[in-house]
């Protein structure tokens, strides 16, 4: 039972509470927030380092006529339960339960989707100059017409997604576009990992003074209630404040100086200071930003002492902290002779590798844990860089390297490099530069759903030129690539592999060279040939040969292996092609182009991603709905096109 949060459907419910009240509320959103999350897993630090700010701004605001834009929001989970969705909270992240990330699909006060770091203000920008427009409707005779009040419209970022270069985009546009846009910067001075970078380094120093702040707050608010307030004078009070700051402080405020008044810091997982100073800023005119500061993990020990982990930690027992062990994760899988993750294999072997060739440098766009790239940085520190949130700047960062002389492994997620497109094919393909792409999270990611499924990356870079492009069966096949790729004159090459474990308990094997474009017979068989690209083979290979089909796993996408498809044209009456990208474009559509060209007419059955954004559930689960299951697999194999390959 709790006392407050029991009371609250909705943030109009929330509203009616005293302030003084909120502290306690705070209190019973935590627990409610740590206990569901100790059962039903997700991201669970954020969450928690952003709840009182999370209640003040409900409080303070109109919601959900007034707009919250979360950025990530994996730290919207108190946000998802004030804002009716307190039971269905218990679902979330499971098949058809809530969503993984705020998504207007899901609620009215989700504003826009969520999932994929830096894109708050931007959008919200966005929101803000529509409700400007939409204010002053121009009637016919040219003059304006006042609709009356103008909604509010607040951007939440982080301090690690600040560091995104899309959060700088849309900072110097929001400088110049008349708005009265409220930025809250969460600044836990944490990433997933530690920040990184210049602009971290800036907000630690940025220390204004508060109460300045609030005198130069107060003032603004009385001129402004006199009617005093215009533009002109507007700029000339913070000119003069930037100058009394620079005094005080030493240095410039890069928000100040971008015409955006900043406020803070401000403590802002203290509740009733926080609502204190977004009721002064409510109503200001332009552009402002609040930088609150807050504690990643705050008010659950075990996270504050250990955010990365407790970032996303699994099932634990909310009293002792104790987490579940994780398979595949810190040294388990060696123990009991598991296969291990594929992300541990790529970090164990770029270390190997690098110990060889000592051109080999890592980048990770602020994923060093989650991509094990962290395994070379602890003992190469000076070879690897984590760049922040920044997937393109990754990518091109690589490509300047390797023109250079460097042999960069750049590791980003499958679908955060969706970010970097066109820095892969400008700035690396077409020189065709040294730069290994490693694409880890790779098709079916589970539970964080349609944002995070690795599923177009075959697809989209599939016409680039210059580009070799390729996916491991196993854990063996990944460690031969990543050796291959880095072969002088191998050009520019992407591998990419899924989430979670592969197939090899005993991976550490040698390692050697691949000839590319080249895939591998695993098994003859009669009238149907299954051509497999990636771990899918595994699965895809054991049905092959139950149901007496040849197996070829193809290995690369590009160059596509053109004496196995001569092979299977020739001496098989059905291809099925399986993937786990999407279907349309990867390897299945190259297969039927292939085959077209050469003028063979022979059946084709592609499994793959569907053509919709797929939700989210378990790998196995979603496996099941599109198609990729072992059985969906079988029902091809066996001929049965129709109610499997257009699932
Ligand atoms: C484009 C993109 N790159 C990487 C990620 C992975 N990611 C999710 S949250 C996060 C850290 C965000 O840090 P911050 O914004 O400071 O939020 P905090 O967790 O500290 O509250 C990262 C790197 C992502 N979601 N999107
Ligand atoms: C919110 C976000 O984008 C990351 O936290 C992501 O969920 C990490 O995924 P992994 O758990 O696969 O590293
Ligand atoms: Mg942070």
């Amino acid at each position: 039972m709790s006392q407050l949060l029991d009371k609250i459907n909705t943030p109009e419910d929330l509203r009616r509470l005293r302030v003084e009240e909120l502290p306690l509320l705070c209190d019973e959103l935590r627990r409610e927030v740590v206990n569901d999350c100790a059962v039903n897993p997700g991201h669970f630090a954020s969450s928690l380092g952003a709840l009182e700010l999370t209640v003040a701004l409900h409080y303070v605001f109109d919601t959900p006529e007034d707009r919250i834009v979360w950025d990530v929001g994996h730290q919207a989970y108190p946000h998802k339960i004030l804002t009716g969705r307190r039971e269905a909270f218990k679902t979330n992240r499971k098949l058809h339960g809530l969503k993984p990330f705020p998504s207007p699909e899901e609620s009215e006060y989700d504003t826009f989707t969520c999932g994929h770091a830096s894109n708050s203000i931007s959008a919200a920008l966005g929101m803000a100059v529509a409700a400007r427009l939409s204010k002053d409707e121009t009637v016919k005779d040219g003059k304006k017409k006042d609709n009356g009040m103008m909604r509010h419209v607040v951007a939440v970022i982080g301090d690690g997604a600040m560091s995104g270069g899309l959060a700088f985009e849309g900072l110097n546009n929001v400088s110049s576009s008349p708005n009265d846009l409220l930025i809250i910067l969460n600044d836990n001075n944490m990433s997933i990992d530690r920040s990184v970078g210049g602009m971290k380094q800036y907000l630690l120093n940025l220390n204004t003074n508060q109460r300045y702040n609030t005198f130069r707050m107060k003032f603004a608010g009385w001129m402004g209630a006199h009617g005093w307030m215009d533009e002109k004078r507007k700029k000339t009070i913070i000119r003069l404040s930037n100058a009394f700051k620079s005094a005080l402080s030493q240095q410039q405020n890069i928000f100040e100086g971008m015409n955006i008044r900043y406020f803070g810091p401000v403590d802002g997982n203290n509740v009733i200071e926080t609502v204190r100073v977004m009721r002064l800023l409510k109503d200001m005119k332009g552009p402002k930003l609040l930088h609150l500061h807050t504690v990643k993990g705050h008010g659950y020990k075990p996270a504050e002492e250990m955010p990365t982990i407790w970032h996303a930690p699994g099932v634990f027992d909310p009293e002792t902290g104790k987490r579940r062990e994780v398979e595949g994760q810190e040294g388990e899988n060696e123990k009991s002779q598991k296969p291990p993750k594929f992300q541990t294999v790529f970090g164990e072997t770029l270390l190997e590798l690098a110990r060889q060739n000592p051109k080999i440098v890592g980048v990770t766009p602020a994923m060093p844990t989650g991509c094990s790239m962290n395994i070379m940085m602890e003992k190469m520190p000076s070879r690897t860089f984590d760049v922040g949130i920044a997937e393109g700047h990754a990518v091109t960062f690589s490509g300047g390297m390797a023109k250079d002389g460097l042999q960069p492994f750049c590791n980003i997620y499958s679908a955060f490099a969706q970010r970097a497109y066109d820095n892969i094919i400008h700035d690396v393909a077409t020189m065709r530069l040294p730069v290994v792409l490693c694409f880890d999270r790779a098709g079916l990611v589970g539970e964080d759903g349609p944002t995070h499924h690795g599923a177009f990356d075959m697809a989209a870079l599939r016409p680039v030129p210059n580009l070799t492009i390729c996916s491991p069966m196993d854990e063996h096949e990944l460690r031969h690539m990543m050796y291959t790729a880095q072969l002088p004159d191998m050009g520019t090459w992407v591998i990419r592999y899924p989430r979670g474990c592969g197939s090899q308990p005993d991976w550490k094997c040698p390692m050697r060279e691949l000839p590319v474009g080249k895939g591998r017979l695993m098994c003859e068989g009669k009238r149907t040939a299954v051509l497999t690209i990636g771990p899918l083979g595994v699965d895809a290979g054991e049905v092959a040969r139950e149901e007496n089909a040849a197996h070829y796993d193809m290995r690369f996408l590009k160059p596509l292996d053109e004496d196995i498809l001569h092979e299977v044209s020739e001496r098989y009456e059905r291809i099925v092609t399986v993937e786990d990208g999407t279907r349309n474009g990867g390897l299945g559509s190259a297969v039927c182009e292939w085959l077209q060209d050469h003028g063979k007419m022979i059946p084709v059955t592609r499994l793959g991603l569907p053509d919709y954004f797929v939700e989210h559930g378990t790998v196995n689960e979603l496996r099941e709905i599109v198609g990729l299951d072992k059985e969906s697999i079988r029902s091809a194999v066996k001929g049965c096109d129709a109610s499997c390959a257009n699932k």
